[in-house]
């Protein structure tokens, strides 16, 4: 089991290996890849994709002094494995756990914390302008997938290196998927390098002769060394696009034979100025399943490595937000769905089913995303994006620019709202509610449930300004508590009565206020419970009444504390002089690391049990 994997305990047993070695590497680690994912959950096509890659730059360069930068980082597990961290990953995206990103606390190899994309060009950029003020010597790499290209900020690197024309390589690993199948103009175009290239067809056309002239074994093998010695030649073909930014260009190259990739790595470690080398790849490669459906096994759960099923799920929200949105436009004919390369995530691939020409996928482009949709809007029409709560991050300028001070009918749908789990703090969703609190214009709710928010849903339609809703990771759930009625913007609702202590709860956490308010019973504690569905307006009226009513005001929200749902009441009860104790309780001023929701909630004292611990304590 696993021979060759044994000997490699860091990247110099890779150097001291032939690439037929590194070959039946490769075999091992896809067989360990698959195993330990399905033992964990994790991101295993992109990874499957990168064997030859990674070890092939592992060979080439010597990682750390040379520095390796994965975009998205999401495809670094062989790199991890190769770098000294095989044995962690049992604990792969589990609490306290190895990381599925690279992070630079864990090993000196991860040479910058990623998550979202389109980042590596940039960094890599600053690295290698930096180490010539510096002058030291070595080589940068930049490796980053043809869905992470299309993001802007890859854009606005590549334009940037090619002019500073700095020593650095960027290997743009073109597996022709992003997590959905990838879009627009760019994809396209590598799509046609691949198909057009003159390699490949020299490729084709010398398989074709091999076949017709070689009839055994040794033959064959003789064959494929001048078959490879005649591509090899053809290599680096012309692509303007890059060519023309001052960043030359090498591809298409076949990211599965290490012997090429080693060749031209070389090639291009010695190579004056910015390269490109377009590497193609197939995302799941090695794994039947996964080679099949790509897109299932971008990032799975736990699975069954025989026959590849993946757990079955109940509805996801943002299935249910799909299904909804499906709804509101059979009625009304101006409504169009916006996803930024998130549609199964989203739920908007349902929506595209029954949609195609209301529907728009624009790649891995949120500020263009948000902006785009507010030109929607600026021409009749009702646009709805659907977009993780922290990739969002990446468009504040755009919702406040584009959106907010125009005020154009854009309803944000913010998915993955709150802590998310095993992708860490990259990816929860822990400020929306802190940065959207202070932009004017805007109506932000949160739903107790997913009832509630397609309620919210439809009160996006009558608001003829901005709108964002916000929910979290995971199944679809229904509380039965408190009313289903339509809703009226800032309204809150009371679902429990009590004495005391008032909490208001805003979005999920409705739902770990009451099971906090259960444990309390068994202490004769019975706190108020108000679902406050609004981050703004809040509700005035009600807030008067309950202030004056209760010793303590408490508020929980799965958001950071500091700028989020707990200070706008503390502002009110500031503005208002009223003199009453208040307790805020949400996520605190930290990022916070990788587990499961319900492991990070204990550990923040987020979770029903520790609430009704503080209850307890006031
Ligand atoms: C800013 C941002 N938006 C969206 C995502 C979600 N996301 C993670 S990986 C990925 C696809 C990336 O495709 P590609 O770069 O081609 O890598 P591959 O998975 O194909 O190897 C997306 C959309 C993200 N991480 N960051
Ligand atoms: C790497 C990345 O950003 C995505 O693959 C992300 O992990 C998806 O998260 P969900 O599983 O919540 O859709
Ligand atoms: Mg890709």
């Amino acid at each position: 089991m696993y021979k060759y994997l044994n000997k490699v305990n860091s990247p110099k047993d890779i150097k001291a290996m032939s690439v037929e070695e590194m070959d039946l590497l490769a075999k091992d680690i896809r067989k360990f890849l698959v195993k330990s994912v399905s033992n964990t959950g994790g991101h295993l096509a992109s990874n499957l994709g990168v064997v030859e890659l990674t070890l092939a730059l592992h060979k080439v360069f010597d990682s750390p002094e040379d520095k390796i930068v994965w975009d998205v980082g999401h495809q670094s597990y062989v790199h991890k494995i190769v770098t000294g961290r095989k044995n962690d990953f049992t604990s792969l995206r589990q609490f306290n756990g190895l990381s599925g990103f690279p992070k630079e606390n864990e090993s000196p190899h991860d040479i910058f914390d990623t998550g979202h994309s389109s980042t590596s060009i940039s960094v890599a950029t600053g690295i290698a302008c930096a180490r010539d003020i510096k002058n030291e010597d070595y080589s940068v790499i930049s490796v980053i997938g043809d869905g992470s290209i299309t993001g802007g900020m890859a854009l606005e690197a590549l334009n940037h290196l090619g002019y500073v024309k700095k020593n650095m390589i960027v290997i743009l690993n073109d597996n022709e998927m992003s997590i959905d199948k990838n879009v627009g103009g760019m994809s396209r175009h590598l799509s046609s390098i691949i198909s057009n290239s003159t390699v490949n067809k020299v490729k084709d056309e010398v398989e074709k002769l091999l076949s017709i002239t070689s009839t055994g074994n040794a033959i064959s093998k003789t064959a494929n060394k001048v078959k490879d010695s005649i591509i090899g030649k053809f290599i680096p073909q012309e692509c303007a696009l890059f060519d023309s930014l001052g960043i030359k260009y090498y591809g298409p190259i076949d990211g599965h034979n290490t012997k090429e990739l080693i060749d031209i790595l070389i090639k291009a470690k010695n190579k004056k100025g910015p390269v490109l080398l377009h590497v193609i790849t197939k995302k799941g490669k090695g794994y039947k399943f996964a080679e099949e459906k790509p897109d299932k096994y971008h990032g799975v759960s736990k699975f069954d490595i025989r026959t590849g099923v993946l757990p079955s799920s109940n509805k996801s929200i943002s299935c249910a937000v799909g299904e909804k949105l499906i709804d509101m436009a059979k009625k009304n004919e101006n409504i169009v769905a916006i996803t930024a390369a998130m549609p199964s995530g989203t739920g908007l691939n349902l929506f595209e089913k029954v949609y195609p020409n209301r529907y728009y996928d624009v790649g891995i482009a949120e500020q263009h995303a948000a902006t785009f949709s507010a030109g929607l809007a600026k021409n009749g029409l009702k646009p709805y994006f659907a977009v993780y709560s922290s990739f969002l991050q990446r468009a504040y300028d755009q919702v406040i620019h584009d959106i907010c001070i125009t005020n154009k009918p854009v309803t944000l749908l913010i998915d993955r709202a709150g802590i998310v789990g095993n992708d860490g703090e990259t990816h929860h969703g822990m400020f929306d509610l802190s940065y959207l609190n202070s932009v004017p214009n805007i109506t932000v709710m949160a739903p107790k449930d997913t009832r509630e928010l397609e309620l919210m849903m439809d009160l996006s339609l009558d608001i003829n300004a901005p709108v964002a809703i916000r929910y979290p990771r995971g199944n679809s759930y229904y509380l039965n508590k408190g009313s289903y009625e339509n809703i009226n913007i800032g309204q809150y609702e009371v679902l429990e009565e009590g004495k005391d202590t008032v909490i208001l709860a805003i979005g999920n956490m409705v739902k770990h206020a009451l099971e906090a308010s259960e444990i309390l019973l068994n202490e004769d504690i019975k706190p108020t419970i108000v679902n406050a569905r609004f981050l703004k307006p809040i509700d005035e009226t009600l807030l008067h009444k309950l202030v004056k009513e209760y010793k303590n005001i408490v508020t929980i929200e799965d958001n950071i504390i500091t700028g989020g749902f707990g200070s706008r009441i503390n502002q009110f009860i500031i503005d208002n002089g009223y003199d009453v104790k208040v307790t805020n309780i949400g996520l605190p001023e930290t990022f916070i690391p990788h587990g499961s929701p319900n492991e990070i909630y204990d550990s923040i004292g987020l979770s029903p049990n520790c609430i009704a611990d503080k209850i307890k304590s006031l």
